[in-house]
């Protein structure tokens, strides 16, 4: 039996990385899925690659009006069932030399754009619903340069344990989801000193897959996580936990 059969979610920045690997798995669990992305053609490809009954909307998510337009599409299909909050940035520098624009792109994109897009989906989503806002381990870890960063992520912790009181009347679980470092655009590949020097604080020797991110969507998605609500769900490997 299929997790997510009939049930409609919504996967912001679902052209790469976690995004997309989750937008992939809901598909495959019977969801019909609206991704959404900044550039038309990246889109299309996405799109393309997952198959199945997957719509893509461009927008940019830090951009209220572009939040409108996402929600006036999705709601010509119904309501939203699952929504999970991942389009997010990642740029590091060591807070003693942090500018003010690295700082508000930062903010702008993964706490307010993070905060509208929950917001603005409240009035379609479907009382007992799912919303999963992607965290990171960098919150819980002290790591330099992820100084702006991992504080945007503990910004992002700390909304959900407000909407989990403030929505509780409806019934709508949410959830922190948050990975320790996945193999993604966001992640460097091509500094293997930088990654090897990572992969030595985890526990389980390895950066993660994007997939496996996307199994731990699926449970906190499905009815498998029903009494789950508030919580903060590392898959890290183990590095934020030791
Ligand atoms: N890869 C990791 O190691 C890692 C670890 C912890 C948390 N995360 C978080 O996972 C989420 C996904 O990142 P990823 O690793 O898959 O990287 P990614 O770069 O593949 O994905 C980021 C997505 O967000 C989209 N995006 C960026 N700015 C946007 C904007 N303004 N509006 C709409 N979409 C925008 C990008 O187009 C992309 O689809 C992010 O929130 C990131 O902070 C990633």
């Amino acid at each position: 039996m299929s997790k997510l059969q009939g049930k409609v979610a919504v996967v912001t920045g679902g052209t790469t990385g976690i995004g997309f690997a989750t937008a992939k798995r809901f598909v495959d669990e019977g969801a019909t899925v609206f991704i959404t992305g900044r550039r038309q053609k990246e889109l299309d490809e996405a799109v393309e690659a997952i198959g199945g009954d997957v719509v893509g909307v461009r927008g940019d998510v830090s951009k209220l009006p572009d939040l409108d337009r996402l929600y006036e599409t999705v709601k010509v299909r119904g309501k939203i069932d699952v929504l999970v909050a991942n389009a997010g940035t990642g740029e590091f520098a060591p807070l003693a030399s942090l500018t003010e624009e690295h700082f508000d792109k930062l903010f702008d994109l993964n706490v307010k754009g993070t905060l509208f897009t929950v917001q603005k989906a409240l009035p379609l989503m479907n009382d007992g619903g799912s919303i999963i806002l992607i965290g990171s381990v960098a919150s819980v870890k002290g790591t330099a340069s992820f100084g702006t960063y991992g504080a945007t992520k503990a910004a992002v912790r700390s909304l959900v344990r407000t909407w989990t009181v403030e929505l509780k009347d409806r019934r709508i679980r949410s959830n922190v989801l948050s990975p320790g470092p996945i193999r993604t655009p966001l992640v460097d590949l091509q500094q293997p000193e930088a990654i090897a020097r990572i992969v030595a604080t985890i526990p389980m020797g390895r950066i993660g897959e994007p997939d496996e991110v996307a199994k731990a969507a699926v449970f906190l998605a499905s009815d498998d996580s029903s009494f789950v609500t508030g919580i903060e769900l590392f898959v890290d490997g183990g590095r934020g936990q030791v």
